[in-house]
C-alpha cells in the first residue's frame, strides 16, 4: 500500500538530523498515507528513535523536509503541529503520579474516547498511572496521544517489555485508530514477524540509512535479507 506522496499524511524528504553538531540520521525520505502503518525497523542504534523525534521536531535537523497534509513543518510550523503530529516515546509519555483520569485531561484527550478504545482503562480511572501494568500504560500513553486526533501518529517500541497477547491487543486498536482518524502511523519495531502482522510495510534503517523499503506481506520470506541488512549489508533487491 506504497503511497504517493501527494495524498500523503507525512512526507519525509532528506531527513537529516542529530545530536548536537553529530548528525545520526542521514538522507532520510519517506511517506505514510492516511490509514496506513508504517514500520520502521533495525537494529539497536539504528537510528530510529532519532528519526521519530527528528520528525517531531524535537531535535536539530540538519537538512531535509518534513510535510503533514502537504505543509512543510519549519520553524513555528511545529508548534502548531503540536495537534497535527503525536508522539509516544518509550517509558516517557505518562505522568506516574497523576491519576489516569487526570493524564487524560492534561492532554486534552475525551476520557470517554479513551475508554472507549481501551474499556480496560475505565476501572483504572482513579488509580495513580504508576500503579498500573506495562500494557495498561502503554493504553493509556496512546489514549493520551489519539485523543488529540493527530494526523501523524510516531510510535517508539509499543511492544517492548510486553507479553505478545497485551502487545496485539494494543496494535489491534491501533489499526482500527488509524483507519477511524485517517492517521498516517510510523511505528519502530524491532521484531520481524510482530512488523509483519501490523504494519502495511516496512523501512529498514542501519547506521542512520533506510536500506530498504519492503510490503508486510514479503518480511517473513525475506527474512534472511532483512537480517543482513540489520547488520549494514548491501541491499540488493531493495
Ligand atoms: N541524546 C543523544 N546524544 C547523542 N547521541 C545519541 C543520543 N541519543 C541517541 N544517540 C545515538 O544515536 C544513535 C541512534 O540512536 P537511536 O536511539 O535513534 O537508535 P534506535 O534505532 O532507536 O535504537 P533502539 O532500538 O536501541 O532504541 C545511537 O548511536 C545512539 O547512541
Amino acid at each position: 500500500m506504497a503511497e504517493d506522496a501527494a495524498g500523503a499524511a507525512l512526507e519525509v524528504r532528506g531527513l537529516t538530523a542529530g545530536y548536537g553538531s553529530l548528525a545520526v540520521i542521514h538522507d532520510v525520505s519517506f511517506s505514510v498515507g492516511r490509514g496506513e502503518i508504517v514500520g520502521l525497523l533495525g537494529r539497536n542504534g539504528a537510528g530510529k528513535t532519532t528519526t521519530l523525534m527528528a520528525i517531531a521536531g524535537f531535535l536539530g535537523r540538519y537538512g531535509g523536509e518534513v510535510r503533514v497534509d502537504g505543509t512543510p513543518l519549519v520553524g513555528p510550523a511545529y508548534r502548531r503541529s503540536r495537534g497535527q503530529v503525536g508522539i509516544v516515546l518509550e517509558g516517557r509519555s505518562t505522568f506516574p503520579s497523576l491519576t489516569v483520569r487526570q493524564n487524560l485531561q492534561l492532554a486534552g484527550a475525551p476520557v470517554d474516547e479513551a475508554v472507549e478504545l481501551f474499556p480496560e482503562l475505565r476501572t483504572k480511572l482513579p488509580l495513580k498511572a504508576g500503579v498500573l501494568s506495562g500494557g495498561e500504560q502503554q493504553m493509556l500513553a496512546l489514549a493520551r496521544t489519539v485523543g488529540r486526533h493527530p494526523t501523524v501518529l510516531l510510535i517508539d517500541e509499543l511492544s517492548f517489555g510486553l507479553a505478545p497477547a497485551v502487545s496485539e491487543r494494543i496494535l489491534e486498536r491501533l489499526r482500527a485508530v488509524a483507519t477511524a482518524l485517517s492517521a498516517g502511523v510510523v511505528l519502530v519495531e524491532q521484531h520481524i514477524h510482530f512488523a509483519a502482522s501490523f504494519v502495511d510495510r516496512a523501512l529498514i534503517m542501519n547506521e542512520g540509512l533506510v536500506r530498504a523499503e519492503i510490503p508486510a506481506a514479503e518480511l517473513a520470506a525475506r527474512e534472511s535479507e532483512i537480517e543482513r541488512l540489520y547488520l549494514g549489508g548491501v541491499d540488493e533487491a531493495a
